[in-house]
């Protein structure tokens, strides 16, 4: 009989933890059938791992998708890939690299003189504990790329957005925002000693408190700003640790890493998701982690900090500057 209970107790344990994991992991996929033809999207990042796949799902749901990456030569073949995979032709590889300010803004003039609309936003790109590594601009590369080089983007082209009716904005942050923490008097690591994971979770922070600031400032515009947690997905994110995820699935973990970690394509389910659903209209200054709707860390809701972050930000990048360059204001 106690053979029973303790195997019982085993499946239950098994099945909650089961429930928690997918939690964590940000578990389902987006269900919504919605097409998005005639509508411009731009992914950064979108030449491997969820960004790619964003362009995959989207291209498929119809609409015209620029794929804005560093390296031109992989860009160029993804997009080949996805036109054949999908037959839709308005698939593009557009030049950014969001380490250079200069880069950034070339990337929005071409948006906001060759583009009809702009009607999806995803920035997506990342870089992870990377080396103590500067920008073109001199910031560290991490919050440089990460959190300033998609704040500039998309400053750039919130006029086009706005112009452009409804449209949304989504920021791919990550259940790594919780350990971050915004250090102004040193945003760059030139102060202290440089840890790179906590950069990373600096930066990730970042991601959630512009959305919502950026959120707070759109209020009455058709314009809609949202942040999310992917989940854990096996991707190239890990280069720079040493410790890529797929030397782990082959271990005895390998069971829990095949629980807990999603492919890229699963992992791009709420990009989509929060980029298509028709339930989502209007809906903003949210934070999800997988489909769900989130509270985030309680740091990444204070609203001081948030004013002061985009004020510095906006003072790093020389925003006005900027958006009189690019003739966006
Ligand atoms: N993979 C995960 O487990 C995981 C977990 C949580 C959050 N995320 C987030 O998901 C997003 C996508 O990451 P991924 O896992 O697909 O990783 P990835 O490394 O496959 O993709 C990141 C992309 O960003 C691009 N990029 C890096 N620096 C750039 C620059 N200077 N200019 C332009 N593009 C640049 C890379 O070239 C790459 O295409 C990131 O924002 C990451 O923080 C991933």
């Amino acid at each position: 009989m106690n053979k029973y209970i303790v195997r019982a107790s085993m499946v239950g344990t098994c099945v909650g933890g089961a429930i928690l994991l997918k939690d964590y992991t940000g578990g389902g996929s987006c269900q919504s059938k919605a097409s998005i033809t005639g509508q411009t999207v731009i992914v950064t990042g979108a030449n491997t791992g969820i960004g790619k796949e964003t362009a995959l799902e989207l291209a498929k749901r119809g609409g015209r998708i620029i794929m804005a990456c560093r390296d031109m030569g992989k860009c160029e073949n993804a997009a080949r890939e996805i036109r054949g995979k999908t037959l839709n032709h308005n698939v593009f590889a557009k030049q950014l690299d969001l380490a250079s300010s200069k880069s950034i803004k070339e990337f929005a003039k071409t948006m906001i003189n060759e583009e009809e609309h702009v009607d999806i936003l995803i920035n997506n790109a990342a870089v992870m504990r990377c080396p103590y590594w500067k920008t073109e601009d001199n910031f560290e590369m991490q919050f440089g790329v990460n959190h300033l080089g998609h704040f500039l983007l998309t400053n750039l082209l919130l006029k086009k957005m706005k112009e452009s009716g409804n449209s949304r904005i989504i920021n791919v942050s990550s259940l790594a925002h919780i350990a971050g923490d915004i250090d102004f008097d040193d945003l760059n690591w030139e102060k202290k000693k440089f840890n790179t994971k906590a950069a990373y979770c600096q930066s990730k922070l970042a991601n959630v408190i512009f959305t919502n600031e950026l959120a707070k400032r759109l209020q009455g515009t058709k314009v809609t700003a949202n942040s999310l947690h992917p989940g854990v997905a096996e991707t190239e994110l890990g280069r720079h640790t040493g410790m890529h995820q797929s030397a782990f699935s082959s271990t005895i973990l390998a069971p829990l890493f095949w629980f807990v970690v999603k492919s890229p394509k699963q992992a791009a389910q709420p990009s989509v998701y929060l980029a298509v659903a028709e339930e989502l209209q209007g809906v903003s200054g949210k934070y999800f982690n997988g489909l769900k709707e989130k509270k985030p860390a309680p740091q990444a809701l204070d609203e001081e900090t948030a004013r002061k972050l985009w004020e510095e930000s906006a003072r790093l990048v020389h925003l006005d500057e900027a958006l009189s360059e690019c003739k966006a204001l």
